[in-house]
């Protein structure tokens, strides 16, 4: 008999072909509150989950006494317990690489539209108030040649540095968890205290995972030592950033703007004060969502289960220590 898997999102026919191959699929298209009683009750024989969004905490890993193996179709997992995974030997998969090149895009699409006021000029083109030729009140600033802070130089970090470092002539500095030779040297990069990074750049980018550590690594006191021509970039977590601190400094004109992918509770209440100042860019989560990257991090998902429960994982696994 195949073993059992929960997949709880909408995967391309050809990808959950490949699963059907070797498993036997519950699916459900999203967890929801109204579906929840259904995955608790489908996890009591599951071996396998694969899906993204949704918390999988001690909860739900309680209703799972067969499961083995967890595929995430996302790089980022600070919404699974890994730990308690990890002490149950249950092999926690995720899809960094795929998606890598296509989120530096996104960091650099936040970072001209801001800088330069692509939305909010675009609309106000839109709205019929272009009578002759704009003047100073619709200028935005340069990004060629301006100082980028990288935070975070993971493998995202690197695309971004490429990006801005060989096609936009930008002084790249950073800070990490310690310097990054290849940012070093490809890249002239400067591994910095946060502080420093803070008070040179003239775009802070956060490029951070979400754990302990990070929640609200970017509060008051950080905006406070941000130039007020500065922009803050967030694609990492929205948790990185303290938002009601964004929101005060936004409105306090403490900053020049915030070009935001991320968002503390997602999706955005329509009736955020983001959503509503002109001198942000906030975006619905959209980092990796090209329709070739989606399909590539679903299929990176898909082999990652199939190796985790029927081979030997030698790649993209996150607790490596369960594997036998
Ligand atoms: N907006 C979106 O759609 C997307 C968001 N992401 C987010 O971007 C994050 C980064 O992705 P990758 O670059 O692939 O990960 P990565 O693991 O390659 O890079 C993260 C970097 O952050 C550093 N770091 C971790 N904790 C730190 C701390 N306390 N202080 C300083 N540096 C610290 C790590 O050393 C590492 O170099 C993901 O974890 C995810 O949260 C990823 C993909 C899409
Ligand atoms: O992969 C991730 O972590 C995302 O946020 C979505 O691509």
């Amino acid at each position: 008999m195949k073993p059992s898997i929960i997949l709880y999102k909408i995967l391309p026919d050809d990808l959950l072909a490949r699963l059907e191959q070797h498993f036997t699929v519950l699916p459900f298209n999203r967890l929801t509150s109204e579906n929840r009683q259904d995955f608790l009750l489908a996890l009591k024989q599951a071996q396998g989950l694969i899906g993204s969004g949704g918390q999988i905490d001690k909860s739900v890993l309680d209703c799972a006494p067969a499961l083995k193996a967890v595929s995430t179709i996302s790089v980022g997992y600070d919404n699974f317990d890994v730990q308690t995974m990890t002490e149950r030997g249950i092999i926690m998969m995720h899809t960094p690489t795929v998606l890598t090149e296509t989120v530096a895009d996104t960091v650099m699409a936040l970072i001209l539209s801001t800088a330069r006021r692509v939305v909010e000029v675009a609309e106000w083109a839109k709205s019929g108030q272009w009578k002759g030729s704009v003047g100073s009140e619709l200028f935005g600033l340069d990004v060629h040649h301006k100082t980028i802070g990288i935070l975070g130089m993971g493998r995202i970090g690197l695309a971004l540095a490429q990006r801005a470092h060989g096609g936009f002539n930008m002084p790249v500095i950073y800070n990490d968890r310690q310097p990054n030779p290849e940012a070093n040297s490809r890249f002239n990069a400067r591994f910095c205290d946060l502080d420093t990074l803070l008070a040179e750049s003239d775009f802070v980018c956060v490029s951070l995972p979400l754990t302990e550590q990070t929640h609200h690594l970017i509060s008051d006191e950080q905006l406070a030592k941000m130039k007020p021509s500065a922009i803050l970039i967030n694609t990492g977590r929205g948790p990185v950033v303290d938002e009601a601190a964004l929101i005060k400094a936004l409105k306090q004109k403490r900053i020049y703007g915030a070009g935001l992918d991320v968002f503390e509770k997602e999706p955005l209440s329509a009736d955020s004060e983001l959503f509503r100042l002109p001198n942000v860019v906030a975006l619905p989560h959209i980092g990796s969502a090209t329709h070739e990257t989606r399909y590539n991090m679903a299929a990176c998902a898909v082999d990652n289960l199939i190796t985790a429960l029927t081979g030997k994982v030698t790649v993209n696994c996150v607790n490596p220590q369960v594997i036998k």
